[in-house]
């Protein structure tokens, strides 16, 4: 937590850019297990990467639109919480039985939703937590583009009693300007504090840090 703000550091390969994502601040930290992704961490590496991670920041799997035996293996991996990037055009008993297999506290929805499109009211039960990225037409995520803040906002107001998180090309440079635009207490960084795709940059860490509290 930095001041009120809760900080999830993503697409983290390494033990050593986990532990400087957790001295900057970081409450949470994304591992990406989607193939496609260039964040991409094979289970297999996640495991053998898991004893080295710092002590304290909750551990969070990065899926696109899972089946449950990826699913299973995820959470049977020892990930504290699972974030779930899909296409709004998944039906919602996929997105159900996700619900029912991780339970709602422990997933994260972030469905990829087009600029006129709002998170459907069926989505809203089936998890407590809810991620807002850009929408970039060719992907799922990491596009390092910046979103609709006002439309975060909206959300965040109009469903209080959900955890919202702002996620989507923040940058050291603009972090501040989108929590005062968006309202957000709890922001995803990624291509943002990166030298390069899975590589983390640790003095763009610590100013990004440093300026989500300012
Ligand atoms: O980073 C990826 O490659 C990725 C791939 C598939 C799903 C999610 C992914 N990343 C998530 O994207 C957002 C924002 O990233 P950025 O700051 O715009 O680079 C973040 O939640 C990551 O978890």
């Amino acid at each position: 937590m930095i001041g009120n703000i809760q900080l999830k550091v993503c697409g983290l390969t390494s033990a050593a850019d986990a532990r400087a994502a957790a001295r900057a601040g970081a409450d949470y930290l994304g591992f990406i297990l989607w193939p496609k992704s260039p964040r991409f961490l094979a289970l297999e590496a996640w495991k053998k990467l898991a004893p080295d991670l710092p002590a304290g920041p909750k551990r969070v799997a990065v899926m696109v639109e899972p089946g449950v035996a990826e699913l299973s293996s995820a959470v049977a991996a020892g990930f504290d919480f699972v974030q779930i990037h899909f296409s709004h055009t998944v039906p919602l008993a996929v997105a159900a039985e996700w619900s029912e297999f991780t339970g709602r506290s422990r997933l994260w929805l972030a469905p990829k939703l087009p600029p006129e499109m709002d998170v459907a009211a069926a989505w809203l039960p089936l998890a407590d937590t809810f991620l807002l990225d850009t929408f970039h037409a060719g992907g799922f995520g990491g596009s390092g583009r910046t979103g609709d803040w006002a439309k975060f906002a909206r959300h965040r107001a109009a469903h209080s009693e959900k955890t919202w998180i702002l996620a989507g090309g923040l940058t050291p440079e603009n972090v501040a300007a989108a929590l005062a635009a968006s309202g957000a207490r709890f922001v995803d960084v990624n291509s943002g504090v990166e030298s390069s795709p899975g590589v983390k940059n640790a003095e763009k860490l610590s100013r990004f840090a440093k300026n989500v509290g300012a």
